[in-house]
């Protein structure tokens, strides 16, 4: 399983230390996540973070919008240096549309669901994606608790994934630690997003070996 290091709750006044720190411990992706305070009752940052975090890093930048009418910004976040960007099936009138435009732009696309959306609303686009993202909480905070109810929509999106685009990877977000993370693997994710159960004060190396000892 890859994970990827969501920044929500790092310390942003050293950014680059944790960061670096991150990719040192061996974390897969970076996760930046984008939020609008319309489509999530939460704001953080835009490309301008995007384009500063990848001048420190040399990892895979997974980009994922929660803001509504993400096509607005598709070409800024490419230029930003996103390498993967996911939009909320929720947040757009056409999702096909924003999946096409992100590969036009030559990056990965990626499509979430929040955990009170059908899991068949990826079944018309998993042929189109590169990445289909999973909420595990619902989007806004880090820190939240994983939604048990999750864990068969993991199943279930790993059905439809298999049947409609085996090489599409399956992303989960929130709520991911030492105590769901093999639930979440078995149930068949490839790649945890994990924010607060490796930026917690305590050494991010330290964080990530406690995650891959229990997948062992
Ligand atoms: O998309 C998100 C929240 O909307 C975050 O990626 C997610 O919450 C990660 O944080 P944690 O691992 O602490 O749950
Ligand atoms: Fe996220």
């Amino acid at each position: 399983m890859h994970f990827a290091a969501s920044i929500l709750t790092a310390d942003f006044g050293r950014l680059r230390e944790e960061i670096q720190e991150a990719e040192r411990a061996g974390v897969d992706w970076i996760h930046l996540d984008v939020m609008d305070g319309v489509f999530v009752p939460n704001l953080t940052f835009g490309p301008i973070l995007v384009e500063a975090v990848r001048r420190v890093t040399a990892l895979p930048l997974d980009v994922h919008l929660m803001i509504v009418h993400p096509e607005r910004y598709l070409e800024d976040f490419a230029h930003a240096g996103a390498d993967h960007i996911t939009v909320h099936v929720e947040a757009t009138y056409h999702p096909h549309r924003a999946v096409e435009r992100i590969k036009d732009l030559g990056k990965k696309a990626g499509l979430a669901i929040n955990p009170g959306t059908p899991l068949q609303a990826f079944e018309p686009l998993l042929p189109y994606l590169d990445l289909a993202l999973l909420m595990t909480v619902n989007p806004g905070f880090g820190g939240q608790r994983y939604i048990p109810t999750s864990t068969e929509r993991i199943r279930g999106l790993k059905a439809l994934r298999d049947r409609l685009n085996p090489g599409c990877l399956i992303e989960v977000d929130g709520g991911v630690n030492a105590r769901t993370v093999g639930e979440v693997y078995q149930a068949g994710a490839d790649v945890a997003v994990v924010g607060s159960a490796l930026f917690n004060g305590r050494p991010v190396a330290d964080n990530l070996r406690a995650l891959r000892e229990v997948l062992e």
